[in-house]
């Protein structure tokens, strides 16, 4: 991790603010692009990344890292090239909880998800499958990865819901934070507009445009 950890306030800001706030905050950047698995649907997180990259099929790797975990810690789990191998399940996420850790995204299956949705993590994965993981390769902990086409360093900010996952570098989190507050600020002012029947379409002069200029090229009319 380079510089000092991100406060536990702002992981915390973070995660309240929810991952599209985060992502358009941050310049839209960020994202975490992959067909999440809510297993845990309904649950919003953020947390500092404990990251862990297996060997193929395998979670050898997933057993070290929770030896190194902190609270508040989300597990990233991923592997060269992803499998629907079950990396952890009731008894890994037994020892997250156990640890602190507050989510877990797995860029590999899990399985047990019932006893998963049960606990008090937020848990997304690329695949749900019982297919057993090997013990097998060593791997590697709290190594910079890429997960959905974006780096994630250890002890960035995680940001974990419904609407999938994104990841803000350590290094930026005040400057992401700033424009967090400045974008919910904005958003909970339009949104009382908007509430009392004021139209995006007017507001932003989009009617006007629209009315003024012939329909663009290739566009129904
Ligand atoms: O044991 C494993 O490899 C994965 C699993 O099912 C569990 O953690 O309960
Ligand atoms: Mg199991």
């Amino acid at each position: 991790m380079s510089g000092p950890p991100v406060g536990t306030d702002v992981v915390a800001e973070l995660g309240a603010a929810g991952v599209a706030t985060v992502y358009e905050a941050a310049g839209r950047s960020g994202l975490l692009e992959e067909q999440w698995q809510q297993v845990t649907p309904g649950r919003r997180v953020a947390g500092r990344a404990c990251t862990v990259l297996c060997g193929p099929g395998d979670n050898r790797a997933v057993h070290e890292a929770l030896a190194h975990v902190r609270p508040g810690d989300v597990l990233v789990v991923t592997m060269d090239e992803p499998a629907p191998a079950a990396v952890v399940g009731d008894l890994l996420a037994t020892q997250a909880v156990a640890q602190g850790v507050v989510g877990l995204l797995i860029d590999a299956a899990v399985r047990d998800t019932a006893e998963l949705g049960q606990m008090p993590l937020t848990v997304h994965a690329r695949w749900r499958n019982a297919r057993g993981a090997t013990k097998a390769h060593r791997g590697a902990v709290d190594v910079p990865v890429v997960v959905g086409g974006t780096r994630v360093a250890p002890g960035d900010v995680v940001v974990l819901d419904d609407d999938g996952a994104a990841v803000v570098p350590s290094g930026e989190a005040g400057r992401v934070l700033d424009a967090v507050r400045a974008r919910l600020q904005k958003e909970s002012a339009l949104r009382a507009r908007w509430a009392k029947g004021e139209l995006s379409y007017d507001a932003y002069g989009l009617r006007a445009e629209d009315e003024a200029a012939p329909t663009p090229e290739g566009s129904p009319a």
